[in-house]
């Protein structure tokens, strides 16, 4: 299998799956290690990959990126660069995808911004990871065996009825644990039960994650002096149009801009749990990495950014976005619009 490219399109995803004789869902898992050379993990040599399938049919992949420089805390994991490259290429769902690791508790979080995230199927390649799933249903098995032998010593007249009751519990919940991954793909709900997501803070009707947005922003203090606003301006205003930030309701956008005057844009997006939203500067990043940016070299290669958010935002990116950009893109040339 070749190294697959960020984005594939219906047609060459059939024609793939064709060639390898295999469904399009049963494609993705083997395009995880292919894709693992496509992330940039210089920090923790750990690559990461995740392909998903979308709802046109389109196939996306996400790895991770990490940065040498900075706090952990400004990588970006391989499912949010899945999400992103999603809600890039404006595709509404993500049905399911295939994971070369188990995602972490903070990815399982940032996807419930996803409608109907409960049902997104998740195949994860790595073999250990279920290992533990199955150990914990075997001490089940155990413990309830345990409890059955001692109410069968202390009630001998009943041990009969606990005895079968009990089993037949533990052998349904087996049998489900092992039909929902016949496929191999478990659903998100059953890696994160007692999801905390959008319903727990926003009203139904309001748009989430992947679905079409528009926040009607417009640039404030631009007047009309003859001269046109920058391409780069108004690509980052209308990549904040497209921010996701139902929470805080302080959207921005961020444009790039490389040393072949190639042009990035990438958008905020917000988790319910705060912490896990991902950064305009991260998600232009991955419009970078996705789009060969920099001739695929490194970032510093990036030579203009700017940023538009809310004058008086209470949630702000100008100084971490300025901060970022100084570390992996020295030499770039950072100013901030207001809307
Ligand atoms: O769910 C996960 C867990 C980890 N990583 C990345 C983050 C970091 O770059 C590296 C080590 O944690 O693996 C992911 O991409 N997804
Ligand atoms: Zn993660």
């Amino acid at each position: 299998m070749d190294r697959p490219s960020f984005l594939i399109h219906a047609e060459e995803a059939e024609s793939a799956a064709k060639r390898h004789g295999v469904s399009v869902v049963n494609l993705l898992p083997l395009l995880v290690n292919p894709a693992k050379p496509l992330a940039r993990p210089p920090i923790s040599k750990f690559p990461v990959s995740a392909v998903g399938l979308g709802s046109s049919g389109r196939i996306f992949v996400g790895v991770n990126v990490e940065f040498p420089g900075l706090p952990l805390h400004h990588s970006i994991h391989a499912e949010q660069f899945l999400v992103t490259n999603l809600a890039l290429n404006s595709e509404p769902i993500l049905r399911r995808f295939s994971v070369s690791a188990a995602p972490c508790g903070h990815c399982r979080q940032f996807l419930q911004e996803i409608r109907d995230a409960p049902d997104i199927r998740i195949l994860i390649t790595d073999p250990n990871a279920f290992r533990d799933a199955v150990t914990d249903n075997e001490d089940a098995v155990t413990e309830k065996n345990d409890t059955v032998a001692e109410k069968e010593n202390a009630v001998t007249e009943q041990n009969d009825t606990v005895s079968t009751e009990q089993n037949d519990t533990v052998s349904t919940e087996r049998n489900d644990a092992v039909a929902e991954k016949e496929d191999g793909y478990v659903r998100l709900e059953s890696i994160l039960p007692h999801r905390f997501g959008p319903d727990d803070l926003l009203e139904r009707d309001v748009p989430l994650l992947l679905e079409p947005h528009d926040n009607r922003l417009t640039l404030l203090g631009v007047i009309t002096n003859g001269h046109t606003d920058s391409d780069l301006k108004l690509t980052a205003l209308s990549a904040a149009n497209r921010s996701y930030a139902p929470y805080s309701r302080c959207p921005s956008g961020v444009a790039l801009v490389d040393s072949e005057g190639r042009v990035y844009r990438g958008w905020y997006m917000e988790s319910a749990a705060y912490n896990p939203s991902l950064g305009p500067v991260q998600a232009a990043l991955v419009d970078f990495v996705a789009n060969g940016g920099g001739g695929g070299g490194g970032f510093e290669r990036i030579v203009g950014a700017v940023l538009v958010e809310k004058r008086d935002a209470v949630v702000r990116q100008e100084h971490t976005a300025r901060m970022l950009l100084q570390v992996i893109a020295p030499k770039c040339d950072f100013e901030v619009f207001h809307c």
